[in-house]
């Protein structure tokens, strides 16, 4: 089939590049001239594992093309997905300006039937307004589905290509009967295509997100009831999850939820709601909480520094909302890096894929490790804000050997207490005792 893909984000990109993989022909346009340029060069502009061998692999075959140009992707797709950003508006809603915008010109443009489908992150009655603002400007016969993406950054490609579900918002059975079509060799395990209104599809999304964001926040405050009365979040954790009804996934307690989606998207739940009267009264407290979350090993650092932070430098492994993604937008870490520096601390901080993006953000204001143990050399303690992988079985004798004061603040508790039990060295993390040795100072 003939698709075209507008906005080549984290959504867009790994969308049209899944998309060619199965033989559509594919154009994804952007209006980032730079980004488009990289993409013609082969270059992938995002860190995403496994994308790089699928868009290589597709260009090749020349399934796979970009543009800037919105007439071309119009002209060429019979499908057309729009992969836009929906960023946070400044009273929280969803920012709808690109999404709308962009329909505005596709009426201009089309010159015969296609259906036009949502895959952006929208409020309810979105594809209303998006069919509105092409109708004003068209005469041709189109569609518009509303069909919400739930892929995860860090296994984006794997979810594309074997989605425990695909959700298609449509009332049109030409339209729908399309997406079947396109999705078939996406659902071979027997995981559904599920059916429904544009207005369902539109809310399953945030509905998704809402509850995973409130099962965190949960778990956040579980844990911060733990270091209350001395209980260890870790086995009520294990407690918990053993029970199907409430499932192992998505307990894990930290530094708070960040990344391009929940923040954005609990609040613009929280938002609409209100709009068309109704006021979700849990979802303001998983907002308010989980920003008091994301600074939550503050008050454990100052108290260990007895206040005082000034001259303190601080080794941060840890920068991207969460493992295996260059994506730092909401992250935790940089709450905590801005504390950190407003109380007069230095950083010096290690990531394995986000450093480009915080260095355009903090500039000089922090020092850049060229690796996790460089973080170490001439800081004071350590602060944990992603659980990368290589993180979890560090060096503890270089930890101990390199840092001024050998101690961990862990806001994604990667270590086992009874192991950090023999090690001499100071641990706190979220919802669990902490382990106090006599501090060697170096
Ligand atoms: N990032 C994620 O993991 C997920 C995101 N979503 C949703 O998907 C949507 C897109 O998110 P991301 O891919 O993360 O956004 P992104 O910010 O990574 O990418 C958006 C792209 O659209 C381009 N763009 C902006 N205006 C344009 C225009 N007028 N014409 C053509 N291109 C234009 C930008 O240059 C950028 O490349 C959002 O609504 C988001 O909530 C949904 C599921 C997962
Ligand atoms: O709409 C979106 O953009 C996407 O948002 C999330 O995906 P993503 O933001 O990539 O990352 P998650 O793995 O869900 O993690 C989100 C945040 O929650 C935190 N988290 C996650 C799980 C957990 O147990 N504890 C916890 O604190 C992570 O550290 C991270 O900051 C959803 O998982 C996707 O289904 C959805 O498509």
């Amino acid at each position: 089939m003939k698709i075209s893909v507008i906005g080549t984000g984290y959504v867009g990109l790994v969308t049209g590049t899944c998309l060619a993989e199965t033989g559509n022909e594919v154009v994804c346009v952007d209006i980032d001239e730079n980004k488009v340029e990289r993409m013609r060069n082969g270059e992938v502009p995002i860190y995403e594992p496994h994308l790089d061998v699928l868009f290589e692999r597709n260009i090749k075959a020349n399934r796979l093309q970009f543009s800037t140009s919105l007439k071309e992707g119009i002209d060429h797709g019979d499908i057309i997905f729009l992969a836009l950003p929906t960023p946070e508006d400044e009273d929280g809603s969803a920012d709808l300006s690109y999404v709308l915008g962009v329909s505005d010109e596709i009426g201009k443009l089309l010159s015969g039937y296609k259906v036009i489908v949502d895959k952006s992150t929208v409020p309810v009655g979105t594809a209303e307004k998006v069919r509105a603002a092409i109708l004003k400007n068209s005469k041709f016969d189109f569609d518009v589905v509303s069909n919400p993406e739930f892929l995860r950054e860090g296994f984006a490609v794997d979810d594309f290509l074997k989605p425990e579900r695909i959700v298609v918002g449509s009332s049109s059975e030409r339209a729908t009967d399309l997406m079947k079509k396109l999705y078939k060799p996406y659902v071979r395990s027997g995981n559904p295509i599920i059916v429904m209104d544009e207005k369902s599809a539109e809310l399953t999304k945030y509905a998704a997100n809402s509850f995973l964001a409130t099962k965190i926040t949960f778990m956040n405050e579980i844990a911060n009831y733990c270091e209350k009365v001395g209980a260890d979040v870790d086995k009520v954790r294990i407690g918990m999850g053993t029970d199907s009804r409430i499932g192992k996934r998505f307990l894990f307690p930290g530094i708070g939820y960040g990344g391009s989606c929940f923040p954005k998207d609990v609040k613009a739940l929280h938002k609409s709601g209100k709009e068309d009267g109704y006021d979700f009264k849990i979802l303001e407290s998983v907002i308010d909480v989980n920003q008091k979350q994301k600074l939550s090993l503050l008050p454990k650092i100052e108290s260990y520094f007895d206040g005082d932070l000034k001259g303190k430098t601080f080794a941060i492994w840890g920068l991207a909302f969460k493992p295996e993604t260059d994506d730092i937008r909401e992250a935790p870490s940089l709450d905590i890096i801005s504390s950190l520096l407003d109380r007069g601390a230095a950083v010096r901080a290690f990531d394995p894929e986000a450093m480009d993006n915080v260095s355009r953000r903090y500039g000089d204001r922090i020092t850049f490790s060229t690796s996790m143990y460089d973080a170490l050399e001439g800081s004071d303690v350590l602060v944990i804000c992603t659980e990368w992988s290589i993180f979890r079985t560090p060096d503890f004798n270089k930890i101990k050997n390199s840092l001024r004061y050998p101690v961990i603040f862990d806001g994604r508790n990667l270590y086992d207490l009874m192991d950090m039990e023999k090690e001499e060295i100071t641990y706190f993390s979220i919802g669990r005792k902490p382990i106090k040795k006599t501090t060697l100072v170096h």
